[in-house]
Parts: structure tokens; sequence; C-alpha cells
């Protein structure tokens, strides 16, 4: 297995450019299914789940192409990805493909809502906590749906056709807003979905399903109106710029020092993070290119955060500003409200000589004058690039273990902090 080998103590200076966000790409290469036209998503960016997404789709019959220089084998930023799925070939979805990816889960509405019936492994993705699935069959069972779960999956029929109804979430979830709006566009008569998810990979999902000929009131907001539609047709949509990539790296810049253009990031998807940046003491310039983000000599200051469903501080940027607070003048409170179990960063970190304790959901950071290089394990997603970030500013060599975890989820990310001047490197297994 690869490992990433980070030699500590450059500052960041230079420009680093945004990717399509993940957690929007992956739900609109979902939405294909719902049109036997051909999809057209721009700014796709190159990681392991949009290859592992697709080859899933490619079970129930999508055809995918790439368009652009990687389809000749070189790396580009910003693909464009044509899926057509012209006849569903296969209503199941098999737990060797889905446990690899949660949101290879979100196939069962559209699935369901096209076919009449779907059979979906019950899914996978970060270790971060149980993370059940009972929203996501509740809302499609208030469509009209009939839910048994078999040997792990979940076998869902609508003889008739999903039907109009009202969805009131207990709880704000990203991925059951996302896969009831997908069913609920094809469905007979209108949905309303109450307490939706605002998260800006939602908005993306349902402005790309208008354009695909969908009803939907409401972007953006937590009530949703959906008027079902016969038919859905073809579109080309261009994903938005991925807001946790960019907290990320504007994270890293604040952690080293320097200053990095953050190209193509959107303020109005950060705002929460921006704040909590330049109250930290981080200079964070909004323009019309991107973020540009500045630490010179200043110090940083203890902030405390809690995690809070959009527009609140994310949970995917919990981890990276958690390695951040490790380095700042006094202690600092991170309270994670969305995942039971995503602490696992912390054993981690203290590999490196952080302070961190930490009671229930809260972890309380002592900052302290320097980090120390050692090798570490990447446990997740977030967590790896937590681990990053922590190694940016260490001394001497941190090795993380594990890297497919950030393979899933950062493109190209040893070039991009290495174009600013950062030591990373791969070392093949
Ligand atoms: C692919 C993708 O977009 N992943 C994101 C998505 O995950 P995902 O969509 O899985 O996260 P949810 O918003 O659904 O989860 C929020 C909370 O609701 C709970 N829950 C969820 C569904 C359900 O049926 N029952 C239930 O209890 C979860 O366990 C969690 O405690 O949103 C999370 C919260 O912003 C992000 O961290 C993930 O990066
Ligand atoms: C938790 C994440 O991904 P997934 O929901 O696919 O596990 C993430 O993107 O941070």
């Amino acid at each position: 297995m690869d490992k990433i080998r980070v030699t500590g103590g450059v500052p960041l200076n230079g420009a680093i450019h945004i990717s399509g966000a993940k957690n929007a790409t992956l739900p609109l290469m979902i939405a294909s299914l719902l049109t036997s036209d051909t999809l057209t998503l721009k700014n796709v960016p190159n990681l392991a789940d949009v290859a592992n997404l697709a080859r899933i789709l490619r079970n129930h019959g999508v055809d995918s192409a790439l368009d652009g220089k990687r389809a000749n084998g070189a790396p580009q930023q910003g693909d464009t990805l044509h899926l057509t799925a012209r006849d569903i070939v296969d209503t199941t979805a098999p737990y060797d493909m889905v446990r690899r990816m949660r949101a290879s889960f979100w196939v069962l509405g559209p699935l369901l809502a096209r076919c009449r019936e779907a059979r979906v492994s019950l899914p996978g993705g970060c270790a971060i906590g149980t993370r059940p699935v009972d929203l996501h069959l509740e809302g499609l069972k208030a469509l009209g749906a009939q839910i048994e779960l078999d040997g792990g999956y979940v076998v869902a029929k609508a003889p008739g056709g999903l039907q109009g109804g009202r969805v009131t979430f207990p709880k704000v979830s990203v991925g059951a807003t996302q896969n009831v709006l997908m069913a609920a566009a094809l469905a007979k008569g209108e949905v309303v979905i109450e307490n939706a998810a605002m998260e800006p990979e939602v908005s993306d999902v349902a402005t790309c399903l208008t354009k695909m000929g969908a009803r939907i009131e409401g972007i953006g907001s937590s009530t949703l109106h959906i008027q079902g539609v016969d038919y859905l047709e073809g579109a080309v949509h261009t994903v938005l710029p991925d807001r946790i990539e960019t907290g990320t790296y504007a994270m890293a810049v604040a952690a080293t020092g320097g200053e990095v253009m953050l190209e193509g990031a959107r303020a109005d998807l950060l705002e929460a993070p921006i704040g909590v940046l330049r109250e930290a003491g981080v200079e964070v310039d909004v323009t019309n290119s991107g973020i540009r983000v500045a630490r010179n000599g200043a110090g940083l200051a203890p902030v405390d955060v809690e995690t809070e469903p959009f527009p609140g501080f994310p949970t995917d940027l919990q981890a990276q500003f958690m390695a951040l607070m490790c380095k700042a003048d006094g202690s600092s409170h991170i309270r994670e409200t969305i995942f039971e179990n995503r602490f696992m960063h912390v054993q981690e970190l203290a590999r490196l000589g952080a302070q961190i304790d930490l009671e229930g959901d809260t972890a309380t950071v002592h900052g302290v004058k320097s980090l120390r290089g050692a090798e570490v394990m990447a446990t997740d997603l977030r967590a790896s690039v937590s681990l990053v970030i922590a190694g940016l500013v260490a001394e001497g060599d941190t090795e993380i273990n594990r890297v497919y975890h950030l393979d899933r989820g950062f493109e190209e990310l040893e070039r991009k902090l290495g174009d600013c001047g950062a030591q990373v490197e791969r070392l093949a297994a």
C-alpha cells in the first residue's frame, strides 16, 4: 500500500486550483439513472470515488465517456463526463461495490423511481459512526415504496410507481435528502421534503435536476416542493467547486504560514469556516477569482468550534481544523455533533506530539510550540488530510499509511501542495 511522506517546516506560497466537489459529483452521476438521455457533467474531479461509482453505474447499464486530456491518459483538472443510461440492465447494486463508498447507496431512489424496483446493499464509506440509512428508507416509504431488508440488502418495490407525499426528516441528512429528491423528481404528484439538508451539494443536484426537466421549488432552503414529472431529459451541468478541499488548503496555509490563492473557490460556500479562520488571526480575502489565504508572522488564536449542518461549520473540516488548533497559542474546544465517532485522528495527531483531551463529543486541543514528525495511519478521508496538515508543520518527516483514503477525495494532493513549496512525496508500496 502506498504511503505519503511529508517533510514539514516549509510555508506554503503560490496558487492552488480548487477541483469540482466530490460530494456533488457523486450524486450528480447517480442522477444519470433517471433519464435515457445523456447527462454531461463538467468540472468532474479525478478521484477514486468517481472511478468507483462509474463502475457501479456501469453495472446498472450506464455508459460513461470521459472527454479531455485525461481520457488519453494524461491528468487534467476538471474533466467532462458523459453518462448515458439508455436502458437499466440490472437493478441490483451488489455488496462488493457499494461497501466501498457511502454515496453509492443513493442509487436506491433513482432506480426505484425509474424501474419501480431496486435491490441495494447496505453501504460502506468512512468509518466515522454507525451511519444508519433509516431516513432514506422512511423517506422513500412516504412516497409509497415497499421496503424490506434481506441478507444485508434493501429490497424496494413500487409496483404502481412512486407517489406524491410529505417527508419530514427528524434529523438533517445530506444523503437522504438527495436520495428522496432524485426519486421524487419522477413521482406522481407533489412531494414535499421538510427539514431538507441545505448543503450546497444538495442544491447543486436540485439545480441539475431542474435542467433535466424536474420541477423543484425551494432550492437552497429547508423545504423542497417537487412536482413529479413523467420523464427527465439529458442536460449539461458544471459541478460546483469543492468547499471541503477549499477549507482544507485554507487550513494548511493557516498552519504553515505563507500566502496562497485558492483559485476558483467560492466564499459563499464557506462562510462559517472563513469566519473561524479570521477569528484565529488568519487573513482571508475574497476576490473575483477565488480566496486568498495568508498568515505572515502572526500567531494563531485558539477558537472554539462546533460542527453543524450547513451553513454551520462542516464536520468534513473538523479534523483539519483540529490539526490547525494544535499550533494555536492556547486551548480550543472542538465539538463534533454530526457523527459519534469522528475523532480517530486524535490518537494519530498525538503521535506527532499534539496534546488533545477527549471527553464525549468534545476535544480540547492544547496548542503546542512544535510538533515532531512520526509514522501515522490514515483512518478516514478527512482524518488523513488532517495528518498531512500536521505533517506540514511538524519538524522532520511524517509518513502517512493507508493513503487510499486520501485518493478517494483529494485530487492531485501532492502536486497541489508541491506547487506551493511543500515537500510531499508518494512512496509506492
Ligand atoms: C458522500 C457524501 O456526501 N458524504 C457526506 C454526507 O454523508 P451522509 O449523507 O452519509 O451524512 P448524513 O447527512 O446523512 O448524516 C448526518 C447524520 O444523520 C445520521 N443519519 C443519516 C442517515 C440516516 O438514514 N439516518 C441517520 O441517522 C448520520 O448517522 C449522521 O449522524 O454528509 C455528511 C454530513 O455533512 C458528510 O460528512 C459526508 O462527507
Ligand atoms: C465522509 C465522507 O465521505 P463518505 O460519506 O463517502 O464516507 C467525506 O467526504 O468526508
